[in-house]
């Protein structure tokens, strides 16, 4: 018997190497079934994991742009969205904050002074520590909250990225100006701890909204990827509308 399975076992070692047929009479025994079928599962294993490496390797991550006036509600509703979705939330501006944040940036000070200025940092500094917050996290849904915001960033996520992810929609908040400027202040007075929530820097975030940001959202509807959303009612009556656009769009 013992004989017998060494024989088997060689004959089928040198059929996986392209060699010899097995002798006829093992061919129906239990033992051949057994170690066949085993060999079987073995290979077919290997082919759905070769399967599945391919298609984790080729299926882009999903991306959804968040944008909005300041203090039109972006975050919060991304905070919502990340809790019945499983999205991960990227929001540019706090890539950038933790960046000035971080000892021995070459960016601090640049980013501060674009920060405090309501003026819109350069895109290969926003793009990169998007795209290494996305690698960093390993997962495949992002919302980019902030960004893009002008031409530049538009030019620039379009050269770095556009070709590794795959966009779904535009989800823009759309907020009356002194609604906006009343909820950054009051994020301000309660502690935000941000250089841009006062008077000051709102005039400037405002203005470079207006000219250069409302542009790209235009562009975005031209080409039907905006999902518009009335930003005004209270942040649960929003949520009503945005998980609307979500299910629409085969997210469950
Ligand atoms: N629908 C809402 N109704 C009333 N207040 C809101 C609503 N949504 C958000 N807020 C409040 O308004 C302030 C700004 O909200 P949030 O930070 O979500 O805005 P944002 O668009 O991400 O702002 P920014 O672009 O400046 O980062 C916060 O204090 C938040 O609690
Ligand atoms: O893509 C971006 C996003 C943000 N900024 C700068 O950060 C501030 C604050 O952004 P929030 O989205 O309100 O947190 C914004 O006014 C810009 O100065 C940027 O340059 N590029």
């Amino acid at each position: 018997m013992w004989r017998a399975f060494t024989r088997i076992a060689k004959t089928l070692e040198s059929l996986g190497q392209g060699g010899a047929v097995l002798p006829q009479q093992f061919q129906h025994s239990q033992l051949y079934n057994n170690i066949h079928k085993t060999n079987y599962l073995r290979l077919h294993n290997q082919a759905l994991l070769t399967r599945l490496k391919h298609r984790m390797s080729t299926v882009k991550p999903k991306v959804v742009f968040v944008l909005g006036g300041p203090g039109a509600g972006k975050g919060t509703q991304c905070s919502k969205i990340v809790e019945r979705f499983q999205f991960t939330h990227l929001s540019a501006g706090d890539l950038l904050r933790e960046e000035r944040a971080r000892e021995g940036s070459e960016y601090g000070q640049l980013i501060e002074d674009y920060i405090r200025n309501g003026k819109i940092v350069p895109v290969e500094v926003t793009c990169s520590l998007l795209e290494n917050a996305m690698k960093n996290s390993g997962k495949s849904r992002f919302l980019i909250d902030g960004f893009p915001r002008n031409q530049d960033n538009l030019d620039g996520w379009n050269r770095q990225m556009s070709g590794k992810t795959d966009l779904q929609f535009v989800l823009f908040f759309d907020c009356a100006e002194d609604v906006c400027v009343q909820r950054c202040l009051g994020r301000g007075q309660s502690g935000s701890g941000r250089t841009d929530d006062n008077m000051d820097s709102l005039k400037k975030r405002i203005q470079t909204y207006n000219n250069d940001s409302l542009p790209i959202i235009k562009y975005f509807e031209s080409v039907g990827q905006v999902k518009t959303i009335d930003a005004s009612p209270d942040a649960d009556k929003v949520f009503q509308d945005v998980e609307r656009v979500f299910v629409a769009n085969g997210f469950q």
